[in-house]
């Protein structure tokens, strides 16, 4: 079954065709990376598969429903972590369940045991049960990432989505932060849509790819497929001995140029544009 099907998606934001008629279905529990140059359309493929952005055309459909507004049961880590510096890495854990906490529980703060509970078994997940009393602010920068994802798991979605959730990070807490998101995922058979602009690290923990050029869809396939051909085409210019070496220029420093994975133009953050 697929766990996110994109029907003839097309996105305009006035003269700018951000999404241009792109098709595709993951199946239920892939791994798929997004890839593509800044302004490919890679962010604004997820804010539409996370009911943030209105498609002008097309749909994004998950389990046979049509996505029109955030549901609960897709999850989306950002690569600006969007977690609270003076709260515990635990609290932030938590503050993953107040989509289905009501108003009262959590003022109160009086969440469930089973919430509690989740929270811990997320941190433990993302290698952070033994901080989970730290202070985000404290955290270094792929630890904050990997509270994000705890929240995320909180969620308890059938779906991950993250938006470019290593660009800000050096390239060892990247792989790391990659090898919880690829893990988490697997352990609780989701479905997992990433987008990232570092060749290599997509190869590493990606198992399908799609590829976005000018909002088309220019590549859709698995890692074989993913030939130097391909990432050629999708990026230009990559130096070949520096990709097989894992050093693409685009890239491990986190700086090709296209640092910023959120939306751009007048689009407030997290309200659903038309
Ligand atoms: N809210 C908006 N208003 C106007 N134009 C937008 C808006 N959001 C995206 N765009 C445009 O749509 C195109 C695709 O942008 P998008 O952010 O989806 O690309 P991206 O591949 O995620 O790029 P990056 O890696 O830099 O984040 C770009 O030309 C961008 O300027």
């Amino acid at each position: 079954m697929a766990g996110i099907r994109v029907e003839n998606l097309t996105k305009e934001f006035g003269d700018t065709v951000a999404l241009d008629d792109v098709s595709f279905e993951i199946p239920e529990g892939e791994f798929a990376v997004v890839l593509g140059t800044s302004g490919s359309g890679k962010s604004t493929l997820l804010r539409c598969v996370n009911g943030l952005t209105a498609p002008t055309d097309g749909q994004v459909t998950i389990q046979g429903e049509t996505v029109t507004k955030p549901r609960n049961d897709v999850a989306m880590v950002f690569q600006q972590h969007n977690i609270i510096d003076g709260m515990s890495a635990y609290s932030n854990a938590l503050s993953g369940a107040l989509g289905r906490t009501d108003f009262t529980t959590s003022v109160l703060r009086t969440h469930d045991r089973k919430d509690k509970l989740q929270a811990l078994d997320a941190l433990e997940t993302v290698g952070l049960l033994d901080e989970a009393e730290q202070r985000a602010a404290r955290m270094s920068g792929g630890q904050q990432q990997r509270v994000g994802i705890a929240r995320a798991l909180v969620q308890n979605p059938n779906i991950i989505l993250a938006d470019e959730p290593v660009a800000s990070l050096d390239p060892g807490s990247a792989q790391t932060v990659m090898r919880y998101l690829r893990e988490a995922a697997e352990e609780r058979g989701l479905t997992a849509m990433i987008s990232l602009h570092q060749v290599n690290l997509a190869r590493q923990f990606g198992q399908r790819f799609i590829g976005l050029a000018d909002g088309k869809l220019v590549f859709d396939g698995y890692r074989d497929d993913l030939t130097f051909d391909v990432i050629d085409k999708l990026y230009g210019g990559i130096d070949m001995e520096q990709f097989l070496s894992g050093k693409n220029g685009a890239d491990e420093s986190g700086d090709s140029g296209s640092a910023s994975a959120t939306a751009t133009g007048s689009e407030a953050k997290n309200g659903v544009t038309q």
